[in-house]
């Protein structure tokens, strides 16, 4: 389970989250909307002890994440921005993740074949297309064989084929009990797959809770999502 209660973090006068605070359920996937600048990502990253907040608290599995000994085995995260080095090889990139959180060696190949990739595992990342960097990343967020999964918009940039693969992953890991937290533009997306949703705006959540209760009264969770978030946006 998510936890995440009270957070505001301001960076000099801009205020990049304010008050926010929901849970994301082990059995479900969660799906944090928001237009840019919303401060999704600062959620996420305050969720992953990569940002200190100025209030509140965000745990996972009941703890915060700095005072997790081996994080990757409580959580995997794909995030917006984290890069392997280009010159690496896929295998070693996650054969030294996992070094330096106690798993496995042999882990590096089963996530690799999990996402597959089993056949460019020794290639350089730098020869990866979009698709198979994202693919890598959910293979470095596999790797501790972790209950909870944060994804900060893990279809960007991918095609058909990769965001259904993602999609199709993210209900796995929930229908067998993992606590699933994605954050997407794409609406269409999340509303196949999400059970529940938080919208953010302006650094503030306008609406949380069952997909269904969100979307209901609206055609669509995109009405929903330019009608809760109107008020910030002007
Ligand atoms: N390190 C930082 N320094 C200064 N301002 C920041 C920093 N990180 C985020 N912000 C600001 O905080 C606000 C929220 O940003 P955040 O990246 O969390 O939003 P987001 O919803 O993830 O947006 P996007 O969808 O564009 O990635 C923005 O106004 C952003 O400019």
């Amino acid at each position: 389970m998510i936890s995440i209660d009270g957070v505001s973090k301001t960076y000099g006068k801009a205020r990049a989250v304010e008050n926010v605070g929901f849970t994301a359920e082990p059995g479900a996937v969660t799906g944090l909307i928001g237009p840019n600048g919303s401060g999704k990502s600062t959620t996420l990253r305050i969720l992953l002890g990569i940002t200190r907040p100025d209030t509140g608290t965000a745990t996972v599995g009941g703890s915060r994440y700095r005072d997790l000994a081996f994080p990757l085995r409580t959580v995997g995260a794909l995030l917006d921005n984290a890069a392997p080095l280009p010159e690496r090889r896929a295998v070693d990139h996650l054969t030294w993740i996992a070094r330096s959180n106690g798993i496995p060696k042999v882990r590096a190949r089963e996530v690799l074949d999990a996402v597959g990739l089993s056949r460019a595992a020794k290639d350089r990342v730098k020869s990866y297309s979009l698709g198979m960097r994202q693919r890598l990343g959910i293979a470095a967020a596999l790797l501790g064989d972790p209950d909870i999964i944060v994804l900060d918009e893990p279809m960007n940039g991918l095609d058909p084929e990769g965001i259904r693969w993602i999609r199709d992953l993210m209900r796995e890991r929930a229908d067998a009990g993992g606590t699933v937290l994605v954050s997407s533009h794409f609406m269409k997306e999340l509303e196949s797959v999400a059970d529940h949703a938080v919208l953010l705006a302006g650094g503030r959540v306008r609406a949380s809770g069952a997909l269904g209760d969100i979307v209901a009264g609206y055609p669509s969770l995109e009405e929903a999502y330019f009608d809760l978030t109107r008020e910030a946006a002007r």
